[in-house]
């Protein structure tokens, strides 16, 4: 969405995958020059994100420490510090840690509303929903001005940046160092991630090794051009008083498995139904498919046992990219929740919704 930061998200890990120890001090992976790498990128950010966990587990100050870099920042017109953010559900944070205490600059909190009262005289409290969804944090920092967020973790933070497609970019610094301790915090949980990523640098700073990574755009081009081509597989549809859905199962490589639209076969057949019928659901390819559906797979029906929602999740297709929500008209639809739940990947890209409702203006009181 325009007007979201640019998110890089950066984290020092061991070379097992840890964040840190489980001890009560902060291990430091960073060597020096890697932490000046760090206090760097905090300069060009105009804010710095991480979790409650963080601030409660390593009590942070998040500020630029280089006095030269702070000067640059004031000589281009910028507040000497970036904006500090944070995200809770519980809203347990101490008002009197460093985050809140140290530093000249505008403290934000997204929080659910009610939950973090206490932390109103030194921050900012913002509702975006509970719990707070960071699509909303990232369209409200942006409606802040902030054009750039450095999120430095940590594990819990990273996951769902990375899960949600939220991120765009992620520096790893990776030290010569086995934590191997289950105990500790890992860099990241289990989640629907993009992949693979673009490895865009490979750096020495002393023993520490410095990968960056872009994440590749979600919906990529291919998305686009496969979902534009499930929405015109509507037209093939046959008359009907039910939503017209169009349908195609496709690789990353360009390969189309198979496609379907509404009442192919059978006048009750749905879209994906259709599509995933001309598949064996083991087909160890799928593994690596998008499902792009005009439509949000259904899930509840009347007319067969099984929802499409539910015949995706026997399948291993792990992304699904959608164009339009389905309204409220004959159930309360909860594909997307379903999905995502089940750890699948979905991808909504809204923009197309028009050319979806267009083909549905049969229905009561759809407007394309
Ligand atoms: N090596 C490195 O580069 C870094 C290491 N670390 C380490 O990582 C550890 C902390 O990581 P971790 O425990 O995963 O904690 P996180 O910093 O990722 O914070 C997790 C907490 O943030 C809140 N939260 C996360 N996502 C959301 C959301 N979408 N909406 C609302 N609240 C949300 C919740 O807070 P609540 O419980 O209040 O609801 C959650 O418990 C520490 O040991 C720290 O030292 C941290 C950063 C960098
Ligand atoms: N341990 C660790 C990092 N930890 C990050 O640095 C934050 C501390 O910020 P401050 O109090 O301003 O120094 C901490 O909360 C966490 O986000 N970062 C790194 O680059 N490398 C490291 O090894």
């Amino acid at each position: 969405m325009t007007g979201r930061p640019h998110v890089l998200l950066s984290a020092a890990q061991s070379l097992d995958g840890y964040l840190d120890d489980a001890g009560s001090t902060r291990l430091l992976l960073s060597n020096e020059d890697d932490f000046a790498e760090v206090d760097r990128l905090r300069a060009e950010a105009d804010a710095i994100l991480v979790g409650a966990g963080t601030v409660r587990a390593d009590n942070p100050r998040l500020l630029v420490r280089s006095a030269e870099l702070r000067r640059e920042r004031v000589a281009a017109g910028r507040p000497e510090q970036p904006v500090k953010v944070t995200v809770t559900s519980s809203g347990k944070l101490d008002p009197a840690s460093r985050f809140f205490t140290v530093g000249d600059t505008e403290k934000l909190v997204y929080a659910p509303r009610g939950s973090a009262d206490s932390l109103s005289a030194v921050a900012t409290v913002v509702d975006v929903g509970s719990p707070p969804r960071l699509d909303r944090v990232l369209d409200d920092l942006g409606a802040r001005g902030i054009r750039t967020l450095l999120v430095e973790g940590g594990g819990a933070v990273h996951t769902q940046f990375l899960d949600a497609g939220l991120a765009d970019e992620l520096r790893l610094a990776i030290a010569p160092i086995m934590v191997g301790d289950p105990r500790a915090p890992r860099f990241l949980g289990p989640g629907a991630f993009p992949r693979p990523l673009e490895l865009t640098e490979v750096r020495r700073l002393g023993d520490v090794a410095v990968l960056r990574y872009r994440v590749a755009a979600e919906p990529s081009s291919l998305d686009l051009l496969r979902l534009r081509q499930a929405i015109d597989l509507a037209d093939e549809c046959p008359p009907s008083s039910t939503f017209r859905v169009g349908a195609v199962v496709g690789l990353p490589d360009g390969t189309v498995l198979a496609t379907g639209h509404s009442g192919e076969g059978d006048p009750r057949n749905h879209a994906e139904e259709a599509a995933l019928s001309k598949l064996d659901p083991h087909d160890p390819r799928l593994a690596d498919a998008t499902m792009y559906s005009s439509l949000e797979p259904c899930s509840d029906r009347a007319s067969h046992p099984k929802s499409c929602t539910q015949l995706i999740l026997e399948t291993a297709i792990p992304r699904v990219v959608m164009a339009w929500r389905e309204p409220s008209l004959f159930v309360e639809a909860e594909g997307v929740e379903r999905l995502v739940a089940a750890g699948r990947r979905v991808i909504e890209v809204p923009a197309l919704a028009s050319e979806v409702r267009r083909a549905n203006t049969h229905l009561p009181g759809v407007r394309p």
